[in-house]
């Protein structure tokens, strides 16, 4: 039955209800992200929230997840009274409305009345419960003196948002709070959008949820937000799509987004486990420059296209399956995307024209050049996908002789006919030697299933370059270690692509090694968790040991062959980079100079 509305709450004022907490007061007290704290028995929630106090202040209690809530009112109320600084919402949903809560209505609503008396000061009231409700009962929340918000959350679409809001509305709630879910990267706009009319006329919360909702859950405050939410931790998420408070803060520096923050981001999919976002958002931070960049789940053009416009997007990193198709949207691109058919980044001007470079290029060429001059260099390039072709056309620029083998013959020959480079069979490669040899399959790549691409009697090097860099230790560059060859891992590259990039859409110098830190970290901290295969299982799949025939790019993503240095020491690869390997000179005809190389010792 629904509620008709009868006491004439003033949106925003609730002064005129005896002990309730003024809506400019609680405004003036919640800071801009509220951290969703859970746990299993009351006391662990408790814990939970005097940890996650230390840095935030604004919390929100999921008593849904406990199998008792009420339980845990006596602990909430004796936590709340001995920290008077925090701000509290008390959360019981039902599972009706997403949440996990089994019990009727009614326990609902004494749970919630109950938070409230032991100093919740917001209390989180689901439409589909307001709209069983009669105001009075509605109104005893607020006689015990906390604020309400009125929530309706969509785990299907983003959809009919005023129409929700004019359903909300009549309760005269002190916060209006609709959360759905982004199927695409538009559903952004229009939250955003929704959120930019609304916000003169009540205290509206909007966020949109899933892999494609991160951008309203960084610029929704931007838009009128009043707040955001965020997980204590990675791994405690109360909706899909959440974000860490800490990575909020620290990465995304949600505190200080503005009408002048320039927005980028990553394109592609997938994208989850890009590094670009921590790399990119670091050195803006460290250059003091006013931008987010953001991780943009999307493999359709005209989604990210209606993004660039509607937002205003100044610029792009843009990745599989993108790359190509992008093109054709760009007014300009410089000469080398062009002549490879791929751009890897964007820039919009302020006229909205969007132009195209590619730094994947010139990041492959570069960690190469230092060491090999390249012309007349007998180069062995593994695959024939993307980063294949960056890697061939890149090399044969540089006056290279490139040979290309791939898993399909007809890939490879396909490529090496407009590259004007040549094909090698398997059978051969054991038998020739190279200057260099270049993964730029997915093989290796952390997600992707083990195998050896090549057989160590394979391997015959002066240099192996992997441009997998997640992990940093790919199957191949351990390989290429224990036959005492030098090794160029991914990382270096990727972290040059990306930093052009920075140079590209800012005009300052990039903080490269900084920039290098940080993907190093990330991914030393991550190959801890998911520590590699034994090399025996690597090996145990001869048939698969050929170059992948997927198309791979030299993008941002982790799970794509892209780059990486490695470095046991300790020492980042920023702090001893190439020095460590020796230029060494093309031989005349590719001969043994590779196949013997110098020394049988590890090289780092
Ligand atoms: O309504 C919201 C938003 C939310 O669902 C999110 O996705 O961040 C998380 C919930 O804890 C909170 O009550």
């Amino acid at each position: 039955m629904k509620a008709v509305p009868t006491t004439p709450a003033t949106t925003g004022v609730l002064d005129h209800i005896p002990g309730s907490v003024s809506t400019h007061f609680l405004r003036s007290r919640i800071g801009k992200v509220c951290v969703a704290i859970i746990g299993s028995t009351p006391a662990e929630m408790i814990e939970k929230a005097a940890e996650a106090m230390r840095e935030n202040t604004f919390l929100e209690f999921r008593l849904d997840y406990l199998p008792n809530p009420l339980a845990a009112i006596p602990k909430l109320k004796q936590f709340l009274y001995e920290h008077g600084e925090i701000t509290a919402i008390a959360t019981c949903r039902r599972t009706i409305s997403g949440g996990k809560f089994k019990g009727s209505i009614a326990a609902e609503l004494e749970i919630l009345e109950k938070s409230a008396a032991a100093g919740c000061q917001l209390v989180d009231l689901e439409l589909q419960t307001a709209e069983h409700l009669k105001q009075p009962q509605i109104e005893i929340l607020r006689s015990q003196g906390a604020a309400l918000i009125i929530s309706y959350h969509d785990f299907e679409s983003t959809k009919d948002l005023d129409g929700i809001f004019d359903r909300i509305q009549p309760y005269l709630p002190e916060f209006v709070k609709i959360v759905s879910t982004a199927k695409t990267l538009s559903d952004n706009v229009t939250m955003m959008r929704f959120l930019e009319r609304t916000r003169d006329k009540a205290n509206v919360i909007g966020i949109c949820m899933g892999e494609q909702g991160i951008i309203s859950r960084v610029l929704g405050l931007r838009a009128g937000s009043i707040f955001t939410f965020a997980a204590a931790h990675v791994g405690e998420e109360t909706g899909p799509g959440q974000i860490a408070a800490r990575t909020l803060r620290e990465t995304y520096r949600i505190d200080q987004l503005d009408a002048g923050t320039r927005v980028y981001g990553v394109a592609g999919n997938p994208i989850k486990h890009s590094l670009s976002p921590l790399m990119l958002n670091m050195a803006f931070r460290r250059e003091t420059v006013n931008a987010v960049f953001l991780a943009l789940q999307t493999t359709k053009l005209s989604d990210l296209l209606t993004l660039v416009r509607e937002v205003p997007l100044h610029g792009l990193a843009v990745t599989m399956p993108l790359k190509e198709e992008i093109l054709k949207h760009l007014e300009k691109t410089d000469a080398i995307s062009e002549k490879i058919g791929a751009c890897n980044t964007m820039v919009r001007a302020q006229d909205g024209r969007l132009f195209g470079f590619n730094t994947d290029v010139a990041a492959m060429i570069r960690p190469l050049e230092r060491r090999l001059p390249l012309k007349g260099a007998k180069v062995l390039v593994l695959g024939a996908g993307g980063a294949a072709r960056a890697a061939v056309f890149g090399l044969k620029e540089k006056g290279a002789e490139v040979f290309i083998l791939n898993r399909s013959a007809e890939a490879a020959q396909t490529l090496a006919r407009q590259a004007k480079a040549k094909t090698i069979k398997r059978d051969q490669v054991a038998k020739s030697s190279f200057d260099a040899i270049i993964n730029a399959t997915p093989s290796g790549m952390h997600g992707v299933k083990p195998a050896s691409i090549l057989e160590p009697n394979e391997i015959n090097a002066r240099i192996v370059f992997d441009m997998v860099y997640n992990p940093i230790d790919t199957p191949l560059i351990r390989m290429a270690r224990e036959k005492g060859l030098p090794v160029i891992t991914g990382v270096e590259m990727f972290v040059y692509q990306g930093a052009r990039q920075f140079e590209i859409w800012t005009g300052k110098p990039a903080p490269e090694e900084e920039m290098l830190r940080v993907v190093v970290h990330a991914l030393r901290q991550q190959a801890a968790a998911h520590p590699p295969e034994p090399a025996s299982k690597e090996k145990e799949h001869p048939a698969k040991a050929e170059p992948h025939p997927r198309p791979a790019s030299p993008a941002r993503h982790p799970e794509k062959p892209v780059k990486a240095v490695a470095e046991k020491s300790g020492k980042t690869v920023a702090e001893k980079p190439i020095k460590a390997v020796k230029a060494v000179k093309p031989s005349a005809n590719g001969s043994k100079a590779a196949s013997k190389p110098a020394a049988k010792k590890k090289s780092r």
